[in-house]
């Protein structure tokens, strides 16, 4: 384990820390196995939700757990003690992405603010092929930040920039291979996950 990996770029700055991002996280073959078993084994769903009149797909699967209910099969434990040691906070949320192909996203948007703790981080390890991440402030200069959240990567976000910016994961037409993401949170005790 390196604890002492080169130092993140801040891609943004407030008091809370800001959007911190650590391209080398982990390690090539740790990355690969979580990929691989996480893939695998992980409680995958998909979840159809109101827009406005209509009923859509989610475009992408999902999965979660309490941090103190981590399925012993998964290597999330693993994960969060490594995630621990980098931004630490009382995380009690995991919650997981799966973007099948190019065609899977997530629109911009914050993280629910009632649903997560303030003064607390959210704290997200990317993993298989590179997926950008925009960034965009909601008021004034709206100019974007765009990062290619690469494999075994680390990706530190204040409360605070929940506040003033939104993130999102377009969809891309370049032929793209699956993609994961396994995102820390400290959440209220009416939102953890069942
Ligand atoms: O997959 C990602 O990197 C972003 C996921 C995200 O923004 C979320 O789950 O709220
Ligand atoms: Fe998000």
């Amino acid at each position: 384990m390196d604890l002492f990996a080169s130092p993140p770029q801040t891609l943004l700055d407030d008091a809370e820390g800001g959007v911190r991002y650590w391209p080398a996280f982990a390690g090539a073959a740790d990355a690969d196995a979580w990929f691989r078993i996480l893939r695998q084994h992980a409680g995958w769903y998909s979840e159809r939700r109101k827009m406005y009149d209509r009923v859509v797909d989610v475009p992408r699967l999902l999965a979660g757990y309490r941090t103190d209910a981590l399925p012993p099969a998964l290597p999330l434990a693993e994960i969060l003690a490594r995630v621990q040691a980098i931004v630490p906070a009382p995380y009690n949320a995991v919650g997981l992405n799966f973007y099948r192909d190019g065609s899977d996203s997530v629109a911009m948007h914050n993280d629910k603010l009632h649903t997560i703790v303030p003064g607390q981080p959210i704290t997200l390890l990317s993993l298989g092929h590179p997926r950008r991440m925009l960034i965009r402030a909601k008021a004034g200069d709206r100019g974007r930040i765009a990062v290619d959240l690469a494999h075994g990567s680390l990706l530190g976000m204040s409360h605070a920039s929940q506040i003033t910016h939104e993130h999102g994961i377009p969809k891309t037409a370049r032929p793209v291979g699956p993609r994961m993401s396994i995102v820390f949170r400290v959440r209220t005790e009416a939102h953890l996950p069942d």
